[in-house]
C-alpha cells in the first residue's frame, strides 16, 4: 500500500509550524518508534513512560524522516518540517486515519473494554456476525485476523499507526465490519482514537494494571474513554451491570444498553441453566426473547455470552441471527481449553492472569466435584505486583494443590516473583508442602520454577476424578525470560508429559 500526504493536511489545525519556512513535504508513513521510521516518514517524538521520544529524533533524522510532530518546539536540521501539536499520540492517532483514508468510516465497528472477558465477547460477536453475513476484522489479544489472513498480535490494540494501517489493509480485502478489544493502555494513550466505534462494550473492571494507571479511579477513567469515542445517541453503549462499575458506567451514559443477572437490565437470562456441558436457556432481549446454546462454561461467560448479545441487539441484528452466531462459536482458544487424556482427569488450560480471573475460574471447577483440584500458575514479570498475592490467596482458598511457578518472568527474577507469590499463599493460611506430601491428600502448595518441569509433576500426580487448571498463559506459545522470547506452550506440555509419563509408566 504505497500512500503520500503532505503533512499538514493530517494534522489538526491547531498544530502549529515549528519556524516560518517549515517544508510541507508528503510523507511516506507515520510513526512513533525511530528504530521502525524508514525514508519520507513522519516521525512522532512522543513523550513516554521509559524516556522521551524528543530523545530519538536524531535517529528518526537519520532513517529518513522528512517531517517531525511533538508536543515542545525542537531544533530540526533544515529542510526538515516540525510541527507543535499539544497532544501527540491525540494527533497521531487522527493523522493515521486521514493517512489511511478513515477505513473504519461507515462500518459497524464494536470496541470491547473491561479487565477480563474482552478476548471470549470478541469470539461469540466474530460469530455473531458471520451468522448475519458479515466479513468482520477481528483483532485483540490472540491475533488479528480478517478470513483466512491471520497477523500476530504483539499488543491487545496495537499503537494508533500499526491499528488503522492494518485496517486499511483488512477494509481492502473486503472487511465490511469491525470487532476490536480495546485495552485501557490504548484508551489511555489515545490508540484507537482513530476509529469510528459504533458500539462500545463493557464487561467489569477489577484490580490489573494498577502499575500504569495507579489506582482503580483512574483505570476505571481509562476505560470510560471508549465511551466519550461512541456517537451520542441511544443504544451504542452495552455495559454489564452484574459488575458495580459496570452500574457506575450505565448510571453516567444516558441510554446504555444494559446486561446482566441483575433485576432492571435489559438483556437478562429468563431461566437459563449452567452444566458443565455448557450455557442453556432463555434470553429475554428488548428485541424478543430466544435459547441461548453455548459451550462455555460458568457463570462469568454467561456474562460475556449477554455482553455479545446485548452488542448484536445495539447493532439491529436480528435475534435468530445472535441465536445461531452464539451456538455456532467456537472455543476460544487457552480459555478453559480441555486436554484430552487417558487418566481419567479433566485438564484445562485457561489464561486467568488476574485474582478475580483466578477466583471465577476455579470457583467454576470446583463445582465439577473433582477428587483434587491442582492448579498450576505464576504471575508476569514487569506487570501489577498486587496481582501476586491476590492470585495467591484465591489458589490457596480453592485448590487442594497449588503448584507455583514461573509465567513471564521479563526482566524480573523469577525467584523474586514466585517469593512474593508464597508470600501470599503464607498469609492466605496455605501449607508448604514437602515433595513426599504431593501425593497425598495434604492441602497446600510447593514451588517449582521451571514451568515445563511444574506441568510435569502436575500431570504426574493425577488421578481418576481429578481436575487440574494450568493458568496464566492460556493460548500464549512463549515464554519471556530476560528479553529472551522462547518457544513455550502450556497446551503443549501437557501433551508431552501426558505422552512422556505413558511411554515410562
Ligand atoms: C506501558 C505501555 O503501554 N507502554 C507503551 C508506550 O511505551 P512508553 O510510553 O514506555 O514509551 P518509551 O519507551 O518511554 O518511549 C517514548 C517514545 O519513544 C519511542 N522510542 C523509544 C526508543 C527508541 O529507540 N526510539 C523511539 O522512538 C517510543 O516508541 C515511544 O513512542 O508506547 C510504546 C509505543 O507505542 C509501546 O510500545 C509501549 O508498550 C509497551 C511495550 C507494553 O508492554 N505495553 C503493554 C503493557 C500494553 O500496552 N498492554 C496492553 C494491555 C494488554 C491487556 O490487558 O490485554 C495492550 O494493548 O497490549
Ligand atoms: N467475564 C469474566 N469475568 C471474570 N473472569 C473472566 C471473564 N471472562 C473470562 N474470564 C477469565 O479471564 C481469562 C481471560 O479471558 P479473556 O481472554 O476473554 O479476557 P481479556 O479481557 O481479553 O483478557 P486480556 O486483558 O488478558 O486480554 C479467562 O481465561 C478466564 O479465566
Ligand atoms: N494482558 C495481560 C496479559 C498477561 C499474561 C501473563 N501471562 C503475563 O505475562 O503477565 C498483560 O499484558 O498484562
Ligand atoms: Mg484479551
Amino acid at each position: 500500500m504505497t500512500v503520500r500526504k503532505k503533512i499538514s493536511s493530517i494534522l489538526p489545525n491547531t498544530a502549529k509550524a515549528m519556524t516560518g519556512g517549515t517544508p510541507d513535504p508528503e510523507v511516506t508513513g507515520l510513526c512513533c518508534d525511530s528504530r521502525r521510521v524508514e525514508a519520507g516518514h513522519a516521525f512522532f517524538a512522543l513523550p513516554g513512560v521509559q524516556s522521551d521520544g524528543r530523545r530519538f529524533i536524531a535517529d528518526a533524522l537519520q532513517r529518513g524522516a522528512q517531517a517531525v510532530v511533538a508536543e515542545h518546539p525542537v531544533d530540526l536540521p533544515e529542510g526538515i518540517a516540525g510541527f507543535v501539536v499539544s497532544n501527540g499520540r491525540e494527533a497521531m492517532a487522527h493523522a493515521a486515519a486521514l493517512f489511511y483514508d478513515d477505513p473504519t468510516a461507515g462500518l459497524p465497528v464494536v470496541g470491547v473494554t473491561g479487565t477480563n472477558g474482552k478476548t471470549t465477547v470478541t469470539y461469540l460477536l466474530e460469530s455473531i456476525l458471520k451468522a448475519a453475513g458479515f466479513r468482520p476484522a477481528v483483532l485483540g489479544t490472540i491475533n488479528y485476523r480478517l478470513g483466512d489472513t491471520c497477523l500476530p498480535a504483539p499488543h491487545t490494540t496495537p499503537e494508533s499507526t500499526d491499528l488503522i494501517k492494518t485496517l486499511a489493509q483488512f477494509r481492502q480485502e473486503g472487511a465490511d465490519s469491525l470487532v476490536m478489544e480495546v485495552s485501557s493502555h490504548a484508551l489511555a494513550q489515545h490508540r484507537a482514537d482513530g476509529v469510528h466505534f459504533t458500539v462500545g462494550v463493557f464487561t467489569n473492571l477489577t484490580s490489573e494494571h494498577l502499575d500504569y494507571h495507579g489506582d482503580m479511579a483512574s483505570y476505571f477513567a481509562s476505560k470510560k474513554r471508549l465511551f466519550h469515542l461512541l456517537p451520542e445517541a441511544e443504544g451504542h453503549a452495552v455495559v454489564n451491570i452484574d459488575d458495580p462499575y459496570g452500574r457506575q458506567l450505565a448510571e453516567e451514559i444516558e441510554g446504555t444498553l444494559t446486561c446482566g443477572r441483575r433485576e432492571g437490565a435489559a438483556v437478562t437470562p429468563e431461566s437459563v441453566t449452567l452444566t458443565l456441558d455448557g450455557i442453556n436457556g432463555r434470553i429475554r432481549t428488548p428485541a424478543g426473547t430466544f435459547e441461548l446454546q453455548s459451550g462455555l462454561l460458568g457463570e462469568f461467560n454467561l456474562e460475556n455470552l449477554l455482553c455479545a448479545v446485548a452488542a448484536g441487539i445495539a447493532l439491529d441484528l436480528p435475534i435468530e441471527i445472535i441465536e445461531k452466531g452464539i451456538r455456532q462459536a467456537p472455543g476460544v482458544p487457552g480459555r478453559l481449553e480441555r486436554i484430552e487424556n487417558s487418566k481419567g482427569a479433566v485438564i484445562l488450560v485457561d489464561y486467568a492472569h488476574t485474582g478475580d480471573a483466578l477466583e471465577k475460574v476455579l470457583s467454576t471447577v470446583c463445582r465439577l466435584n473433582p477428587r483434587r483440584l491442582l492448579v498450576v500458575f505464576g504471575c508476569g514479570g514487569d506487570r501489577d505486583k498486587s496481582k501476586r498475592p491476590a492470585m495467591a490467596a484465591v489458589a490457596i482458598r480453592h485448590a487442594d494443590l497449588a503448584i507455583i511457578t514461573t509465567d513471564n518472568p521479563r526482566s524480573e527474577d523469577p525467584a523474586t516473583i514466585i517469593s512474593e507469590i508464597e508470600t501470599g499463599c503464607r498469609e492466605a493460611g496455605g501449607r508448604s508442602l514437602s515433595r513426599e506430601e504431593l501425593s497425598g491428600l495434604d492441602k497446600g502448595y510447593f514451588i517449582e520454577h521451571d514451568r515445563r518441569r511444574a506441568i510435569d509433576l502436575a500431570v504426574s500426580l493425577l488421578q481418576p476424578g481429578d481436575l487440574l487448571l494450568v493458568a496464566g498463559k492460556g493460548h500464549e506459545d512463549y515464554q519471556i525470560i530476560g528479553s529472551e522470547r522462547l518457544h513455550f506452550d502450556d497446551r503443549e506440555q501437557v501433551r508431552r508429559s501426558l505422552a512422556e509419563q505413558e511411554v515410562s509408566g
